[in-house]
């Protein structure tokens, strides 16, 4: 089982030289280096050469690196790719994903090269069409993860910004959905208020909810809280133990359900009980 943390998803624009040293040192379990909307159109030349030289010369430990590169529809995409595979990047994240075409072509482009031979594909999932093609994009090769682009969906589909997010659910649980049904990682949509704390809480806390693996995130001052929310609890802990000792006890007595708390326990539990164990383990490591 693969245990590494996504609770937490910093983007930083490619352009800041300044945030991607900062980045080295943040508490972020995952890195967005981003060429795509984070970058003015006059910077995007000097900000792909920076990035590119940046992830060769800094070391970010453990943690997730994924490149948002510009689509290929765009005038960027093709040159963000030819510079930014001189780095062997670990991940690229496509953006506008419509369709599988669009992730078999950067897989066709990642297999061309020598230095992008084990490079992963994530995608962004943030248009109508492309929430619709959920499936055919997560059964697409080299695929990893999806990204929820919020923002761009709120504006494709005309939907009005609400704090319970109900406008964007079928959204969120269609990407959730294929995410899932493929094994991959499904990381929520960004909390623009990047000064709320409160906000950005309730949101981490329905999207932890909801399966996600993690948040999105665009400041520094949001990885406590989503690092927070997205780890086991002590109470989830204290069970998740419980409920294995409870079930063993149950096995050894020739059943095959315990009674935990006035609540059963089946052998699926026991799997969730592992789960939470075993994320809980890895963070600690
Ligand atoms: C939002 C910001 C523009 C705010 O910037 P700023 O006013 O400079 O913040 P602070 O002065 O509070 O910064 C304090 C220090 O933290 C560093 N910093 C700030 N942001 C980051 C970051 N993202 N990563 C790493 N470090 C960061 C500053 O450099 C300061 O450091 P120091 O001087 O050493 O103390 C800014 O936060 C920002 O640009 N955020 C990223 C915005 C972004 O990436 N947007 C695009 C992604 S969201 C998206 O595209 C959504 C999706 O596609 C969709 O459709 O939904
Ligand atoms: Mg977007």
């Amino acid at each position: 089982m693969d245990m590494r943390p996504f609770r937490s998803v910093l983007y930083i624009p490619g352009s800041k030289e300044r945030a991607l040293h900062k980045a080295t040192t943040l508490p972020t379990d995952a890195i967005i280096f981003d060429l795509e909307d984070a970058v003015a159109i006059e910077e995007k030349p000097r900000a792909r050469r920076l990035l590119a030289d940046t992830l060769q010369e800094l070391d970010y430990g453990p943690r997730a690196k994924l490149v948002r590169i510009n689509d290929f529809g765009t005038e960027w995409g093709a040159d963000d790719l030819d510079v930014i595979a001189s780095a062997k990047p670990e991940a690229i994240l496509l953006p506008k994903v419509d369709s599988a075409a669009h992730i078999e072509d950067l897989a066709r482009r990642l297999d061309a090269r020598a230095e992008t031979a084990n490079t992963r594909i994530w995608a962004m999932m943030e248009s109508p069409l492309g929430i619709l093609n959920a499936l055919e994009i997560a059964s697409a090769p080299r695929m990893a993860g999806f990204i929820m682009g919020t923002n761009d969906l709120a504006k494709d589909m005309g939907l009005r910004y609400r704090a319970d997010r109900m406008p964007l659910f079928t959204s969120l649980q269609m990407g959730l959905l294929a995410a899932k049904a493929r094994g991959l990682v499904a990381v929520d949509g960004v909390y623009n208020a990047f000064r709320d704390g409160a906000g950005l809480k309730a949101e981490c806390e329905q999207g932890r909810d909801m399966g996600f693996d993690g948040k999105t995130l665009i400041h520094p001052s949001q990885l406590d809280i989503a690092n927070t929310i997205f780890a086991p609890s002590s109470d989830e802990i204290d069970t998740a133990r419980r409920q294995i000792a409870a079930f063993d006890e149950a096995t050894k007595r020739g059943e095959g359900v315990a009674v935990l708390d006035g609540k059963i326990v089946e052998n699926l539990h026991i799997v969730t009980a592992k789960q939470i164990l075993a994320k809980a383990e890895a963070l600690a490591s």
